[in-house]
C-alpha cells in the first residue's frame, strides 16, 4: 500500500478529513500529523514533522494544509530535500510535479474549493517528473 503523510493547522483542518478519506479510498495508508480540531494552532508544529518525515525517507510525498497554504509551504521548504509547492488551481499540481519534482503539496484551504483541492491532490500524486532540463534546474536548488 502507498504511504502518505498529511498535516494541517486549524485553518487547514476542515479539509484534512475529506482529503484523508479520498486518499484511503484510493489505496493510500495515511499518517495524520494533526491538528485535530479548529482550535487555533501554529502551522510550524505540523509542517516541520511532516517535512522531516519526507526528508528522512519515511514518505515520498505529503500534503500540508493551512489557511493560505503559505505558512506550511515556507516552513516545509526550510528542510533539505523538500520541494513544497503552493497549489491554488488544479493545473499547477501537475506542473509542479512535471517541472519541479515537488514532493509536498501545500493547499490554501481558505482560498480553494474542496473539489479543486481533491482534484489537485489526485493530479499531484499521479503526475511524473519530466526530468531532462528540469532535472538540471532542480539539481541547482539545494544550497
Ligand atoms: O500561514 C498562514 C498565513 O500565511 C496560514 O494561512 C494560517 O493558517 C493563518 O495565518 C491562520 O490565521 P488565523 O488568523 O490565526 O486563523
Amino acid at each position: 500500500m502507498k504511504k502518505i503523510a498529511i498535516g494541517a493547522d486549524h485553518a487547514g483542518y476542515p479539509y484534512k478529513q475529506p482529503i484523508t478519506e479520498w486518499l484511503e479510498q484510493n489505496g493510500y495508508e495515511v499518517t495524520d500529523y494533526g491538528t485535530h480540531s479548529t482550535d487555533s494552532a501554529d502551522y510550524p508544529d505540523f509542517a516541520h514533522p511532516v517535512a522531516s518525515a519526507v526528508e528522512n525517507g519515511e514518505f515520498e510525498n505529503a500534503i500540508l494544509l493551512c489557511g493560505s497554504g503559505q505558512g506550511v509551504c515556507i516552513t516545509a521548504n526550510k528542510h533539505q530535500g523538500i520541494r513544497a509547492a503552493l497549489v491554488w488551481d488544479v493545473p499547477l499540481a501537475a506542473l509542479t510535479r512535471q517541472h519541479n519534482n515537488a514532493n509536498i503539496i501545500c493547499l490554501p484551504v481558505r482560498f480553494i474549493e474542496l473539489e479543486k483541492a481533491l482534484a489537485s491532490v489526485e493530479l499531484f500524486l499521479n503526475t511524473e517528473f519530466e526530468g531532462g532540463r528540469h532535472q538540471t534546474r532542480v539539481s541547482k536548488i539545494a544550497c
